[in-house]
């Protein structure tokens, strides 16, 4: 990450330097802790603090009678009654926290809270993100849930307790109930069903006054879990996650920095939504991305862009594997399925494109070629010259994906094995047409652009041999200037330097555009990645901030001609009928390029590596970083998404195909065995022809010997460029016993290679012209017994020897 910063360092670390205070909270248990914390305050009035209770007390009070009141009034569901009942608590002190004015009354009420409440009393702390300000706490909070300690197992007991002082887990119910504004109306729920709505973390930009509004980046954090290598190193977790959107980040002290040994600094973060180390792909995909997918379906724009450094998983993320597909797969499946729930008419048009940004330069994933030239225009910016694959399936879009996949640019670095070099851009363009209120019709166009951007790195983290440095500072220097843009947006600058980089060109719709964008920050767990972590950590903070345009749905007015409804008639025919052939058109397509593929496949491997081989062989080791670029052998290669139906139909017509060229092959043998029986039998025939006018003959038989070929008639083509070679061949045909006949010229079916090479005959320089014209055939009969002789007709030896006779 290009800008590493620390100036948000927590009250903690403020803290952390007083010695007193360190040591008190190293050696103590988190019991002593409190009253430690307690002992801290300073000496009071004991009645001061009798006072602040009632206070608190008397607010509590004036809170519950206003609810009771606002129940009375309102008969609420009994659904709600419920749950209502079964967390009174819960309500009341939100609404409390919600009400108190000041930082004062907060505190007393947390103070209230925490005697008067038992410990299921959920309690969230953490600052609602919408908040634009960077969010810098002390860790100086009541005991962690049981499932956070688990968590904490990893990093070792001694430093993670001072840790644990971090929120309370509000309750089974605090799972982020996130919505992004797009005007789905369908709620969030849990898999066992709940709602999962708390009002601390109710969703701040739900309402259609946020399209009017304008919108903001919405950024997740995916932590992902120690690699073996890693905890084989003795690596250790210095990153936590609570209450699915706060992350905690510990600095440990290096070993051999003795008077820092103890010291531990902290971060804190909170986002839309944070994701442990054990969450699944479909959580990730439904959390960020779902309805991102739904408002592209209503002709809205969507960009879901994974940031992070090198290794830290924001492929895996995007892309997955064959068993744990990613938010892209995930976004296609649920985009066809949405499409097939909605128009059974194919209404809706799906266009495809994916392209990389590669050591600066665009490339066409789909169709590799040359570098594509970024444009600007009134869609935004685009690829010039794009492959745009129109896709009627899930199973077309996967092997498109998989073809691109294949094309992109990974190369194994120290850090990642597969690591991408490159950032790759999937976008998903769906039209459709529809009818508005007056009855007019409006084609509306949503885009959605799933983003695997190259990971931030370390000249070092990599390799230091050229071609991997230049491909780093390649992605370090778009991933800098997409940061001074996420800068600009956040500081309100008029000018955004989207022109920096190919990148930023293309992320400027998402990033300052109307659209709904959102950001998945991939961070390591691993200590040794803690400077890594905390930048992703620092600009997905700063992305938080970022406020989009409103994001109104790409529409336009198709104007139907009025003149009568036959025309409009006529007109919605063709179309549909356009639209029918070129669904048959694309479907022949892509039965060809499937059967061309197999074909090819089954040629050049003819045991093509199984998928789960593939899956579970690592890419070699031993691979020099400095081999050619090689496609990811691993990510969304090979069938995996072909069904086995389709598979064994494209084998069936291989078959087919082989067993055609093999009928042909023997037809082919058949009539050139039938050939040159016909020119055996001609040859027979002209010998017996011969043979009968044996007698005139006599005489030529020497001077031909040795110079004819096979067959008694013999059409010999000659290239001459020399008068000297028409000449004598009018000799020849002045004499009356000739056996040759010349036609003079014929221009057109030239074939020096019947004769050898005409010049080396007949050179000589004071004959040589250069016309073409002056091509000769001649017919030769040739007596009987020279048929054996070599096939080529020495036509100097036949002119030469002709001339002596005449
Ligand atoms: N959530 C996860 N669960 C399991 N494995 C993961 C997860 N995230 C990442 N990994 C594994 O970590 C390794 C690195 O991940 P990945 O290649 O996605 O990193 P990256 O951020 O794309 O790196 P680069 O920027 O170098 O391409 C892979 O082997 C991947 O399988």
């Amino acid at each position: 990450m290009p800008v590493s910063t620390r100036s948000q360092l927590s009250n903690q670390e403020q803290n952390d330097s007083n010695p007193e205070h360190r040591t008190r909270s190293r050696t103590r248990s988190d019991q002593e802790e409190e009253t430690t914390t307690q002992m801290n305050l300073p000496l009071r009035n004991p009645h001061h603090g009798l006072k602040e209770k009632m206070r608190a007390l008397t607010l509590l009070y004036e809170q519950q009678k206003k609810a009771s009141t606002a129940f009375r009034n309102q008969s609420p569901k009994p659904e709600e009654k419920r749950r209502l009942s079964t967390h009174p608590s819960v309500e009341l002190l939100n609404s409390c926290k919600r009400e108190a004015k000041d930082t004062k009354d907060s505190k007393l009420l947390n103070n209230v809270m925490r005697e008067n409440s038992n410990s299921t009393v959920p309690v969230t702390r953490s600052t609602r993100s919408s908040s634009s300000t960077t969010i810098t706490r002390t860790f100086v909070l009541p005991q962690p849930p049981i499932d956070d300690a688990k968590e904490n197992l990893v990093m070792g007991p001694d430093r993670i307790l001072r840790f644990s002082a971090c929120p309370k887990k509000a309750n089974v119910t605090t799972t982020v109930a996130r919505k992004l504004s797009m005007g789905s109306s369908v709620p969030q729920t849990e898999p066992n069903g709940t709602k999962m709505v708390l009002e601390s973390e109710k969703p701040e930009t739900v309402s259609e006054k946020a399209f009017a509004d304008g919108n903001r980046i919405h950024v997740f954090v995916r932590l992902r879990p120690m690699s073996k290598k890693e905890k084989e190193a003795g690596s250790r977790c210095c990153v936590r996650i609570v209450n699915r959107r706060d992350v905690y980040l510990t600095e440990f002290a290096n070993e051999h920095d003795y008077l820092r040994l103890k010291r531990l600094r902290g971060r804190h973060f909170t986002f839309d939504a944070s994701f442990s180390d054990s969450t699944t792909q479909p959580e990730v995909y439904s959390t960020t991305t779902s309805e991102l997918v739904e408002a592209v379906l209503q002709g809205r724009n969507g960009s879901v862009f994974c940031y992070g450094a090198t290794g830290a998983g924001k492929t895996y993320t995007m892309l997955g594997t064959v068993e744990n597909p990613g938010v892209m797969v995930l976004a296609i499946k649920d985009l066809f399925t949405k499409i097939r729930q909605r128009s059974c008419d194919g209404n809706h048009v799906v266009h495809l494109s994916y392209l990389e940004v590669y050591n600066e330069t665009v490339r066409d994933l789909l169709s590799p070629g040359r570098p594509l030239v970024l444009r600007e225009d009134k869609q935004g910016i685009v690829a010039a010259g794009i492959t745009q694959y129109r896709a009627y399936s899930t199973d077309e879009v996967m092997a498109l994906l998989q073809r691109g996949n294949q094309n992109r640019t990974t190369e194994p670095t120290r850090v990642n094995e597969t690591s991408s070099r490159s950032h790759a851009i999937l976008q998903v363009v769906v039209e459709y047409k529809v009818r508005d209120a007056s009855m007019n019709i409006v084609n509306k166009v949503g885009k959605l652009s799933l983003i695997d951007l190259a990971g931030s790195e370390r000249a070092l983290a990599t390799d230091q041999r050229t071609v991997r440095s230049i491909e780093g500072a390649n992605i370090n220097r778009s991933l800098l200037a997409l940061s001074s843009c996420i800068n600009a947006l956040v500081e309100g600058k008029k000018h955004i330097p989207y022109r920096n980089s190919k990148l930023t060109q293309l992320l400027k719709d998402s990033l300052g555009g109307a659209c709904n964008t959102v950001m998945i920050a991939n961070i390591s767990p691993c200590n040794i990645s803690f400077g890594e972590t905390q930048n992703t950590l620092h600009w997905a903070d700063r992305a938080k901030e970022i406020r989009t345009k409103a994001c109104e749905p790409n529409e336009e007015k198709i104007e139907v001609p009025e003149s009568g409804t036959d025309q409009t008639k006529l007109l919605l025919e063709l179309q549909k009928e356009n639209r029918e052939l070129r669904v048959q058109m694309a479907r022949q397509q892509q039965k060809l390029l499937a059967l061309q593929a197999q074909s090819l496949a089954s040629n050049t491997s003819p045991t093509p590596p199984s998928v789960g081989a593939c899956l579970v062989t690592p890419p070699s080791t031993t691979t020099l970083p400095n081999e050619k670029r090689k496609p990811r052998s691993y990510f969304l290669s090979g069938n995996c998404f072909t069904p086995e139906s389709k598979r064994k139909e494209a084998q069936g017509a291989v078959r087919e195909l082989h067993l055609t060229v093999k009928t042909l092959d023997a037809e082919i043998e058949r009539m050139r065995k039938e050939h040159a029986l016909q020119l055996k039998q001609k040859d027979d025939l002209i010998r017996e022809l011969l043979r009968k006018n044996g007698k005139k003959k006599k005489g030529w038989e020497n001077c031909l010997a040795g110079t004819v070929s096979r067959g008694v008639v013999s059409s010999v083509m000659l290239t001459s460029t020399f008068h000297f070679w028409s000449e004598i061949m009018i000799q020849i045909l002045r004499n009356p016993i000739h056996f040759f006949s010349v036609i003079l010229p014929d221009a057109k079916k030239v074939s020096s290679g019947d004769i050898g090479t005409p010049q080396k005959l007949y050179v000589h320089p004071f004959h040589v012209r250069k016309k073409k014209k002056h091509v000769i055939r001649i017919q030769i009969s040739v007596p009987i017994q020279q048929l054996s002789q070599p096939k080529k007709i020495l036509v100097k030896q036949v002119v030469h020897k002709r001339m002596q006779e005449t």
